[in-house]
């Protein structure tokens, strides 16, 4: 990619909270220059005038919110990122990858390879069946060098993120049995969008907890269809998500048998170091994930704001299980960083350019 022709990029829902920090990283990416933003209910508005907090970039003074049209933005921009609904993201996302620019969707339409399985866990037939098999899941630090010259990029869920990150090393390698894996996950609201919705609404969630989605939240999916990759066989894990009043962050806990015993003083060793090398092995020269240390567990305040999946481990010799511990921002590594970082492969930029 030239140093002086800089990447045109677009974003469709661009008010929304997924859309506001794509916005808020491409104003900040030395290699794009951020051409056209979407809302049907700012349109005509500056940037700067909806969220003021980005005023002091002259871009966000003159940029103005226009109303979608993928047409106007297929001729506009090179790589369109799409932070709307799903259903909606499929819509834009056929004319503008005919017209041949690069999509890099939000939503949930493209990660599962199975329109089957979309139907199942959304309740109607997939919208664009016949583009699943272009998508490529983007989670780089699985599907790198997929991602490389890609068209159509399906960003992960947060909740997928922040179970997939800890898990798949450890099914890769074989030392975690691939049944009885237990996940419990805590997302700010944020993760629910910026919609006024009743359950959302700050009496309605402040001081308050509460589980959700049970039994079968439909990232479900797209977890399963990942993790049984990892594992050769099919894995059914048993995920309970819940609502925690803050603003942004994902804390996610996984219970699973290690397929080793931990009867012993040495096993327990042996199964340390086998673990550790494996993070090791994984994630050792990964710019956006931290492994602790045995004295850390990870702790949203530390990634907030950050694109870094944090992930801390411990042995239970007790119960005979490994708890594996991890904690992302819902809105950057779970969604617009994570976007950020495959359009960077994508288009050949350093990985991490505008997300440091
Ligand atoms: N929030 C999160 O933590 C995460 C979200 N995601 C996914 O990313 C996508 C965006 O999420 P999020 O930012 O939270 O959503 P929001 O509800 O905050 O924003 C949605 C955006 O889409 C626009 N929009 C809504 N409906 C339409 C439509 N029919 N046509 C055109 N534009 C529309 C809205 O603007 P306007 O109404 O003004 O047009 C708004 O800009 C979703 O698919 C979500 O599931 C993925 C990972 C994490
Ligand atoms: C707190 C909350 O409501 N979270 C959302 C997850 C949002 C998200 O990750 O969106 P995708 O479905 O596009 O991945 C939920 O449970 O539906």
């Amino acid at each position: 990619m030239s140093e002086l022709k800089k990447v045109r990029v677009a974003v469709v829902g661009a008010s929304g909270y997924s859309g506001e920090e794509l916005v808020r990283l491409l104003l900040g990416h030395p290699g794009v220059e951020l051409v056209a933003v979407t809302s049907r209910q700012y349109a005509g508005r500056t940037v700067g005038q909806v969220f003021p907090r980005f005023g002091h970039w002259g871009r966000a003074r003159e940029l103005r919110f226009e109303e979608p049209d993928a047409r106007r933005l297929a001729e506009l921009a090179d790589v369109v990122f799409l932070a709307l609904p799903h259903g909606v993201a499929a819509e834009f996302a056929r004319p503008l990858l005919e017209s041949g620019r690069v999509v890099i969707d939000l939503s949930t339409d493209f990660r599962l390879r199975d329109a089957a399985v979309y139907e199942e866990f959304y309740g109607h037939a997939h919208p664009a069946p016949e583009l699943l098999s272009q998508a490529v899941y983007g989670l780089p630090e699985l599907y790198r060098e997929r991602l490389r010259g890609a068209r159509l990029v399906a960003a992960p869920g947060c909740y997928p993120t922040s179970i997939l990150l800890p898990l798949v090393p450890l099914l890769r390698a074989g030392l975690i049995e691939s049944d009885g894996i237990v996940v419990n996950s805590l997302s700010g609201v944020s993760g629910a969008g910026r919609k006024a919705e009743l359950e959302y609404l700050f009496c309605e969630c402040a001081e308050s907890l509460r589980a959700y989605g049970v039994p079968k939240h439909r990232h479900l999916s797209e977890i399963e269809q990942e993790l049984s990759l990892a594992a050769g066989r099919r894995v059914v894990i048993r995920f309970t998500p819940h609502l925690v009043p803050v603003r942004r962050g994902i804390l996610t806990t996984v219970v699973a048998r290690p397929t080793a015993g931990l009867g012993t003083a040495g096993e327990v060793f042996a199964l340390t170091g086998r673990i550790e090398a494996c993070y090791r092995a994984a994630y050792g020269d990964e710019p956006f994930v931290r492994v602790l240390d045995d004295k850390g567990l990870p702790d949203t305040k530390n990634v907030v704001g950050t694109n870094v999946c944090e992930i801390g481990w411990r042995l239970d010799p007790r119960t005979g299980h490994v708890v594996v511990v991890s904690a992302e921002d819902n809105l950057l590594k779970g969604a617009s960083g994570q976007a950020v970082q495959c359009m960077n492969l994508v288009c050949g930029f350093a990985e991490t350019t505008g997300l440091m």
